[in-house]
């Protein structure tokens, strides 16, 4: 039996909060350690010497310190295997699975990060959201194409999987840079501006379809597979320190596009 790894995360780290996700699912107990971000506290020497970097999540578990939140999950895949498996059998499923996850992984998030999104902007903050919800608009519009062909009650069929690890946390992230697709729900309106696609994605006008949400739906899986509110803790909020300040990680909000607005809310 492996023993307890220990997670270095953040509240607001769209990619801790993967791992927590992918922890939570797997039901594997590891013990939080917040890396106040906002603090600076990722620069201390000592937390550098574990993550060069000074990113979470990093992973600490048998003497082994592991970063970045893909190479995590895989761990855990690996290293735990009797536990609920995030990748398919097949090997074209396990490709299919992997892509749609490192459309948001390498494709994404990296590109709309705040540490590229502000040297861009050098300073100007309105220059700097706008790059973050464009390239955040441009990727969701390519994820959409994939997920009309792979998405059942999950991103990939009807089981939870890898890609289903990065999309909540990405659309996480959509509503901080403001993605208009929220609009509807939290005072923007209007469709996507990515000129791509010629108007609003999907055409579904961004109103939130209601309660059966993909995005509760794996909240929910999650605290159920933890048995219970302390999980649901760890999950959206970190607790303490890693808290964020809107409660409930995700809440009511509008979709994104066409097919994960449809998955996010309406099936
Ligand atoms: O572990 C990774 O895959 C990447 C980590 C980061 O880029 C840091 C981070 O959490 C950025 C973010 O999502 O806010």
């Amino acid at each position: 039996m492996p023993s307890k790894p220990t997670l270095y995360s953040f509240w607001r780290s769209s990619c801790a909060w993967r791992v927590r996700i992918a922890l939570a699912l797997k039901g594997i107990e590891y013990e939080y350690k917040a890396v106040d971000i906002f603090n600076g506290a990722q620069n201390n020497p000592e937390y550098r010497k574990i993550s060069p970097f000074g990113m979470v999540p990093c992973l600490l578990h048998d003497g082994t310190a592991i970063v970045e939140s893909m190479a995590i999950i895989e761990y855990l895949e690996e290293k735990f295997p009797y536990t609920k498996r995030l990748l398919p059998d097949k090997p074209e499923d396990r490709a299919t699975v992997r892509a749609l996850a490192y459309m948001i992984t390498s494709n994404i998030q990296p590109i709309q990060t705040n540490r590229v999104a502000n040297y861009y902007g050098q300073g100007d903050q309105e220059k700097a959201n706008s790059w973050n919800k464009h390239f955040i608009e441009v990727g969701f519009h390519a994820l959409e194409q994939m997920l009309q062909k792979t998405a059942g009650k999950y991103a990939f069929g009807d089981s939870l999987s890898l890609a289903d690890m990065c999309i909540p946390a990405q659309v996480f992230n959509a509503r901080f840079s403001r993605v208009k697709r929220y609009g509807n729900y939290f005072g923007g309106g209007g469709c996507c501006q990515c000129g791509e696609c010629g108007g609003p994605y999907g055409g579904s006008q961004g109103m939130w379809q209601g309660p059966s949400s993909y995005e509760k739906r794996i909240l929910m899986e999650e605290r159920y597979s933890n048995g219970g509110a302390g999980q649901w803790q760890s999950f959206g909020n970190g607790g303490g320190i890693g808290g964020p300040p809107m409660g409930g990680g995700f809440g009511p909000g509008g979709g994104v596009v066409g097919l994960v607005n449809g998955i996010l809310f309406g099936r």
